[in-house]
């Protein structure tokens, strides 16, 4: 069974538009876990345009799932995750006016700063996955640079998923997604993934890397709740993820 962490981005998001606190971000969280969510994951960006730093203060005492921060790692952004203590970080090289994350880890360029701050992390007891786009070629720098996992940016994964449907022979990206998890299992690293996961392209991804531990999904969850329901979204997630 793959987990299932899910990504409250978009609720703070919808919070923020009012500026009162409706909806609630912390009983979406613990209604999250409740419905069935294996984690939960944050990711407070420099402008703090939906996840605020005091949210993810906040969340920490009321999260008894797995708790996922994300973000690139500024000198606040390391302090907070060294304050709260999540079960896990992961690192994302986006820069501070990104509008979503677009981009895995150069971990060959970037070898030296990576290994700085894994290694300051995981002093702290806090495991490390670090996003990275399907290339072999970067995965010795990560387990280079102490990460536990990596996250398989899956962006281009989703983008292509539809065209692939019609025509197999030009999924070939798919193969370098395989590879880079294969390469990334025997380097003994562990494997997740996030970006633009949704209910169609989900299984596909997860049958076709079984190693498959943790997909983090945001943007189209809340998207498919405002249909569903969040506990049916995330009941429907779940049953693509096992085994
Ligand atoms: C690393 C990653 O893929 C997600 O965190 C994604 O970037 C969500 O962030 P936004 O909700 O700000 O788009
Ligand atoms: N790490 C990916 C994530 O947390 C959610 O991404 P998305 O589902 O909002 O695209």
């Amino acid at each position: 069974m793959t987990k299932l962490s899910v990504n409250i981005n978009k609720i703070a998001t919808l919070r923020n538009a009012r500026g009162g606190n409706l909806p609630d971000l912390l009983k979406v969280a613990a209604d999250c876990e409740r419905f069935g969510a294996d984690g939960i994951t944050v990711h407070p960006r420099p402008d703090q345009r939906h996840i605020r730093y005091d949210d993810v203060r906040n969340l920490k005492p009321l999260v008894t799932t797995e708790f996922n921060i994300e973000g690139y790692p500024s000198q606040e952004f390391m302090d907070l995750v060294l304050e709260v203590k999540p079960h896990q970080c992961t690192l994302v090289p986006d820069p501070p006016g990104a509008i979503t994350s677009n981009n895995g880890w150069d971990t060959v360029q970037y070898a030296s700063f990576l290994k700085d701050v894994i290694g300051t992390l995981k002093k702290e007891g806090i495991r490390v996955s670090i996003f990275l786009n399907p290339d072999i070629t970067k995965v010795e720098g990560a387990k280079a640079a102490g990460a536990d996992r990596i996250e398989l940016y899956t962006g281009p994964y989703a983008e292509e998923y539809h065209n692939a449907l019609t025509q197999p022979q030009n999924f070939a990206l798919f193969n370098e997604y395989k590879n880079t998890a294969k390469t990334a299992t025997e380097a003994g690293l562990e494997i997740n993934a996030g970006h633009d996961l949704n209910l169609d392209n989900l299984r596909f991804f997860k049958l076709h890397i079984p190693q498959l531990k943790e997909v983090s999904i945001g943007h189209a969850l809340i998207c498919d709740a405002l249909y569903f329901g969040l506990e049916n979204t995330i009941q429907l997630y779940k049953r693509l993820l096992v085994d």
